[in-house]
């Protein structure tokens, strides 16, 4: 067993870097100074602007029921919704020698996907299917989960968060043979705009094996239900 990729850390007091293990294209648009602000002290701030937000909206702030609002949204900005911003939030993916010589598709299907739209913020919540071929090495299942969690903290694009869990997936697990494939519900479609209930949005990203061996893709694609 062998630690990769250690998540990155402030330890030296520099703020830590943001998506550096990717290459630009795939990167979460982030200011340089993104992590100079303690959590606490974006707390505070999102809240003085989350409470004028409702204010203008000419909401009565005095009243039990609202008064936490500013607040409340403001921590599950932080805490929640955005958590996966931070690099310190950037999961650590232990890999383990694969004694058992599995060399077989492994697939963790149905991963419970909440995450945000950053052209609306408003959330868009569906399921992440991943898989890998094994070579000498596996991993922890969850570590598949926390891997979509991290990315799908954050403001996203559906096309972003796509290829962004496939990078990570091929650095941790040191293959090319990753399959990622989402599908997902966008409040944004739903509740506003064009108000449409009825579509989703799938996007797929296939590499190594899985981009030149449609067998194996159509393996994946069979396991998962599709
Ligand atoms: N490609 C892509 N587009 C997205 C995603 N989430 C939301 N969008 C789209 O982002 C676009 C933003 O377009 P705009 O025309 O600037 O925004 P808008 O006026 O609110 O557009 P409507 O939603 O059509 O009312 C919309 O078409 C959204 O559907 C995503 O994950 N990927
Ligand atoms: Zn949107």
């Amino acid at each position: 067993m062998d630690n990769l990729v250690p998540a990155a850390s402030a330890a030296d007091g520099a703020a830590p870097a943001a998506d550096g293990h990717l290459t630009q294209s795939l990167r979460t648009p982030l200011r340089s100074d993104a992590f100079t602000l303690s959590d606490e002290a974006k707390i505070t701030a999102i809240a003085g602007h989350f409470r004028e937000i409702m204010e203008v909206l000419g909401l009565d702030l005095s009243d039990d029921s609202l008064n936490g609002t500013p607040k409340r949204v403001a921590k599950m900005y932080v805490q929640e919704w955005f958590k996966g911003l931070n690099p310190e939030h950037r999961p650590e993916v232990k890999l383990f020698e694969n004694r058992y010589q599995y060399q077989n598709l492994l697939v963790e299907r149905d991963i419970t996907l909440f995450s945000c739209c950053e052209h609306h913020f408003v959330p868009i919540i569906g399921k992440a299917h991943v898989a890998y071929l094994p070579g000498e090495h596996v991993v922890g299942l969850s570590k598949l989960n926390r891997v979509v969690q991290y990315y799908a903290r954050r403001p996203q694009v559906q096309e972003r968060l796509t290829r962004q869990i496939a990078e990570e997936l091929k650095q941790a697990l040191r293959t090319e043979d990753v399959a990622v494939l989402i599908e997902a519900d966008h409040l944004c479609v739903m509740s506003r705009g064009v108000n449409d209930t009825s579509s989703g949005t799938l996007t797929a990203e296939y590499s190594g094996a899985f981009s030149t061996d449609s067998a194996l893709r159509q393996e994946f694609l069979r396991l998962i239900g599709k």
